[in-house]
């Protein structure tokens, strides 16, 4: 194919024999030619726009004759075999990539949009494996070995410290602080056998997320029925002894990106004081290295998991949970101080 001005540009020396008026042939380098040489005749090469083919037309910019306006036709011409949208793609894996290094907030975005999307996918994968067991507390080992290999998606260290504490036969409440859904890596990095988290009961609506928590045997609690969360509370205490069950919670109810510890609910100290098991304290170091909500900040780095000593509820009651939440609180806010030091002395890199 050829632009018509191509077409009639084509040299009329009778030294050359006549060439198909086509760009592929590019007719204006023999325009170039001395007269005299004579070129055996030579059939025009297929044309490299196919027939049909939507490509934009340019004029030749020299006329359609002189070697520089071939060439030029001849690039401009493999160029415009490329459509609009090919461009689109090209400029988007171009650009994306290059706003992914130079804005941080762009990087946060994309790594949170990830780790949601991927959790989400990664539940499609896991209900049908889970459903088989049906609503069943052992399915929580299986979401634990599917989200184990995100910490590496994301150059995330997770040194963990304290797994002696932990070797306890019996049923116990785990408490931890909560800074982001990150939590969740640390979360599977130690999370015990027959050990079900109590989440707030929105993620029961997350799609593909909820169902697999609900497969796995995860707690819902409404907030904001106080009632009703401690009635659904009260029955995890006899759930726990009936079926051995161990049960995580997060006592501030609620994420905390300030980097320290909000005050802490009741339900799980009185959850562990009715069921008469003891409470182990889990504390996760500080994010605010590699991960700012507030600073939309997402880089690698290091995080420090500590178990801390159990601590015995036996022969408590009601009376004594507020002196035990805050007597937990304490003990956590001051190992979270120190560790969050710790982690950032450790790996002074932590934010590149
Ligand atoms: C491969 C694919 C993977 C897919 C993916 C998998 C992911 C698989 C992991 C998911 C992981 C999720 C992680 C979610 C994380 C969250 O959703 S965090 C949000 C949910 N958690 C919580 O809310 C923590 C638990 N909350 C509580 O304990 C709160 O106490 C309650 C029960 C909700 C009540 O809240 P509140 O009324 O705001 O607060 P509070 O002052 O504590 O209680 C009010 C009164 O009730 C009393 N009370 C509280 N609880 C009780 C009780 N149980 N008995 C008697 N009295 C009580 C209190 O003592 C207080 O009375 P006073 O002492 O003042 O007289
Ligand atoms: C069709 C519906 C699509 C819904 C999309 C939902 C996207 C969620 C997908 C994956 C999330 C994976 C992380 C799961 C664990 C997150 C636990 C968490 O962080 O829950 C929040 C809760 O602690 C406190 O919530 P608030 O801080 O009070 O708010």
């Amino acid at each position: 194919m050829v632009t018509p001005e191509g077409g009639k540009g084509a040299p009329s020396s009778a030294s050359h024999p006549p060439q198909a008026p086509s760009l592929c042939s590019h007719p204006s380098i023999l325009a170039g030619l001395p007269t005299g040489l004579s070129l055996p005749p030579r059939a025009p090469p297929p044309c490299s726009f196919p027939k049909g083919q939507r490509g934009l037309r340019v004029p030749d910019p020299a006329g359609g004759n002189g070697l520089l306006g071939g060439h030029l036709r001849a690039i401009l011409g493999g160029a415009m075999e490329i459509t609009v949208a090919q461009w689109v793609l090209i400029l988007f894996l171009i650009i994306v990539p290059l706003l992914y290094e130079w804005s941080a907030s762009f990087k946060y975005f994309c790594k949170m949009t990830f780790y949601n999307g991927w959790i989400l996918t990664l539940a499609v994968l896991a209900i049908p494996i889970c459903a088989v067991r049906g609503r069943n507390v052992e399915n929580m080992k299986i979401l634990r070995f599917m989200l184990l290999h995100i910490k590496y998606l994301y150059g995330i260290k997770i040194e963990v410290r304290g797994w002696e504490n932990f070797n306890i036969k019996e049923q116990y409440v785990v408490v931890s602080n909560h800074q982001s859904s990150l939590d969740l890596l640390g979360m599977m990095e130690i999370l015990p056998g027959r050990c079900v988290p109590i989440a707030k009961r929105e993620l029961m609506y997350a799609g593909t997320v909820g169902l697999a928590c609900w497969l796995a045997g995860v707690i819902f609690i409404n907030r904001k029925k106080t009632d009703d969360a401690i009635s659904v509370m009260s029955e995890a205490a006899q759930t726990m002894i009936k079926d051995d069950v161990r049960v995580w919670v997060f006592p501030e109810g609620t994420r905390n990106h300030d980097g320290s510890m909000l005050p802490f609910k009741r339900g799980a100290f009185h959850l562990a004081v009715q069921a008469q098991v003891p409470i182990i304290p889990i504390v996760m170091s500080s994010y605010r290295d590699f991960y700012s909500k507030k600073e939309k900040k997402f880089s690698t780095g290091k995080c420090m998991v500590r178990i801390l000593p159990r601590i015995e509820t036996r022969g408590l009651t009601a009376d004594d949970v507020p002196e035990l939440t805050e007597s937990v609180r304490r003990t956590m806010l001051s190992a979270f101080l120190e560790m969050s030091g710790e982690a950032r002395d450790k790996d002074p890199g932590g934010g590149q």
